[in-house]
């Protein structure tokens, strides 16, 4: 089973993409269209497999070696802070990290003035950082998703969370007031895999980067 390529992926919206790119330098999984409850697929003729996992448990598989390769937002690698080998922008999944708060408080809210704040956040370590890093102390209340209801119902004011369309947050009364970060999908290896399947890796890698290049001059 050693010369199998295994990629661990997310169950979410950037599990379509991946597979989507890697289909473009011939890294294909049939078995994957089936409608199933199964968490493992397999293309036995190219000894590939794929592992369907939670987002943030991507780099988790990767770091343990359970998958050569995985696909993860830089979102989840920021906060994670695991020292994975990222050698490539795959530029899709795009979406800002950013400070919202509810619309009409920016009015009289300036950033300048925060000194201690209270903020409901999937992301307590970025947020933890980004606020440190200006001074300023904040009460963190970690949550899991639907973070945008927090100010509706008196949890926090303020949230850190992603924004793609801003419909999420336009539909929850809440503005953009900061953006801590931009965000894309990221290719990460394990390094031990790296020099065990050095060939297979390196040209998954370098066909990769060139389908990337070759897209983004196109759309310039
Ligand atoms: N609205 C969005 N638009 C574009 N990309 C997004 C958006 N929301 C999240 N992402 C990206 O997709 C990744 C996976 O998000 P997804 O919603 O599929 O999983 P999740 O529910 O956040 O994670 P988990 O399953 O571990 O709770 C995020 O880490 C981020 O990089
Ligand atoms: O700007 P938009 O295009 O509206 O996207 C932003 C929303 O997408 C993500 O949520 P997700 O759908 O993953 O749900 P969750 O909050 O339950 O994690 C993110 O946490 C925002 O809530």
């Amino acid at each position: 089973m050693n010369d199998w390529i295994t990629f661990a992926l997310p169950k979410g919206r950037i599990m379509q993409d991946s597979m989507e790119l890697f289909s473009k330098i011939g890294i294909t999984c049939p078995e994957m269209n089936e409608n199933s409850r199964k968490l493992v697929f397999e293309n036995p003729e190219l000894k590939l497999r794929f592992m369907a996992v939670r987002a943030t448990d991507v780099p988790t598989y990767v770091e343990y070696g359970c998958a050569d390769l995985g696909v993860v937002g830089k979102d989840t690698l920021l906060e994670q802070g695991k020292k994975l080998y990222e050698p490539l922008d795959l530029k899709f999944g795009y979406c800002r990290l950013v400070v919202a708060e509810p619309k009409g408080m920016e009015n009289s809210d300036n950033p300048l003035n925060w000194s201690n704040i209270r903020v409901a956040t999937k992301y307590p370590n970025i947020t933890e950082r980004y606020f440190a890093a200006r001074g300023i102390q904040v009460e963190l209340i970690k949550l899991y998703g639907s973070i945008e209801l927090a100010p509706l119902v008196g949890l926090s004011e303020r949230i850190v969370d992603l924004v793609s369309t801003g419909g999420t947050l336009k539909a929850n009364n809440m503005v953009e007031v900061e953006t801590i970060a931009e965000i894309t999908s990221r290719l990460i290896v394990n390094r031990a895999s790296l020099k065990t399947k050095h060939q297979r890796i390196r040209a998954i890698i370098d066909g990769l980067e060139k389908v990337i290049g070759d897209e983004v001059r196109i759309s310039q």
